[in-house]
């Protein structure tokens, strides 16, 4: 296990307030995660679990209601710029500018970087390359299907070569082909060192890539660990099973997710002593 932490975040929780009708909704319930760097981790949960919020605020794009939130050793609360310069997110619904070609996109999102113009337009031109949109490069991203939308904006988050990785539902809509070329690509960010942090439906490619899984239902973390601490967990084998039988049964949250146990007070005084 590596030292380094690169995601952090500790009793981290999002309560949307409701109107005068619907009561308050707690989306986000208390959740600890720490994520070493080079991970390949994915984020499970049903429809409503709270994945997406709780990306939102690990991105800084939401404010917590509560909780502390560490991202590649900088504190979100007190260094956010830090934080964003640090991470490269694909979010939920994109968010590309849909009237600029896949090159332009690349070159704006890597002058957002503070890339001299050159050297965007040359990591444009190879992450075009990697992720096979060469030929399409000079085409508006309006005219683009989803799965070349999405890869678009994978490239968006890579510019910069960012050491974590935050991914909301990368393999969704999309097809065989561009999936694979996708877990490739991000396969090689983790081998390089970098953390890929992802949510995903898609649980045959979660169990093939990843090094680490933390399942959520109604907010709170249900199951953390490797295949085989889940395994070991739940008694079941396969992903799907184990993610049916914690989700099905959220009181029996695993060892991994109890900040009580010793192993998680040592890794986050650890963690701190970093600081
Ligand atoms: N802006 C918001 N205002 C109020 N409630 C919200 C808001 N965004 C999400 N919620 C609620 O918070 C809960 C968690 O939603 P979230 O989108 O984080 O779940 P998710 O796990 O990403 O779901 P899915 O897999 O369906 O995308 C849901 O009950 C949802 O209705």
């Amino acid at each position: 296990m590596q030292d380094s932490i690169s995601v952090y975040c500790d009793g981290l929780t999002k309560v949307y307030k409701g109107g005068k009708k619907s009561g308050d909704i707690v989306a986000v319930d208390n959740i600890s995660l720490r994520v070493p760097a080079g991970e390949f981790y994915g984020f499970l949960g049903p429809n409503g679990a709270g994945k997406s919020t709780s990306i939102k605020m690990l991105t800084g794009l939401l404010r917590p209601t509560s909780g502390r939130i560490v991202i590649a050793g900088h504190d979100l609360a007190v260094d956010p710029l830090a934080v964003k310069r640090a991470i490269g997110v694909l979010p939920e619904d994109l968010n590309l500018y849909e009237r600029l070609t896949a090159s332009e996109f690349l070159v704006f999102a890597g002058q957002m970087y503070s890339m001299p113009l050159a050297e965007a337009r040359r990591r444009s031109e190879e992450l075009l390359a990697v992720m096979e949109l060469g030929d399409a490069g000079d085409k508006l991203i309006v005219d683009f299907s989803m799965g070349m939308k999405k890869k678009t904006a994978l490239a968006g988050a890579m510019i910069h070569n960012p050491p974590v990785l935050f991914l909301d539902e990368p393999f969704n809509g999309i097809d065989a082909l561009s999936s694979r070329k996708i877990r490739d690509v991000l396969k090689q960010r983790t081998e390089m060192g970098a953390t890929v942090f992802f949510s995903s439906h898609v649980l045959e490619v979660v169990e093939k890539l990843c090094t680490r899984v933390a399942i959520i239902a109604r907010g709170r973390l249900v199951g953390e660990g490797t295949m085989d601490e889940l395994r070991a967990l739940t008694h079941d084998t396969s992903l799907e099973d184990i993610f049916v039988h914690l989700v099905a049964s959220p009181d029996e949250a695993s060892p991994v997710a109890d900040a009580s146990q010793p192993w998680y007070s040592r890794s986050v005084s650890r963690f701190d002593g970093e600081q």
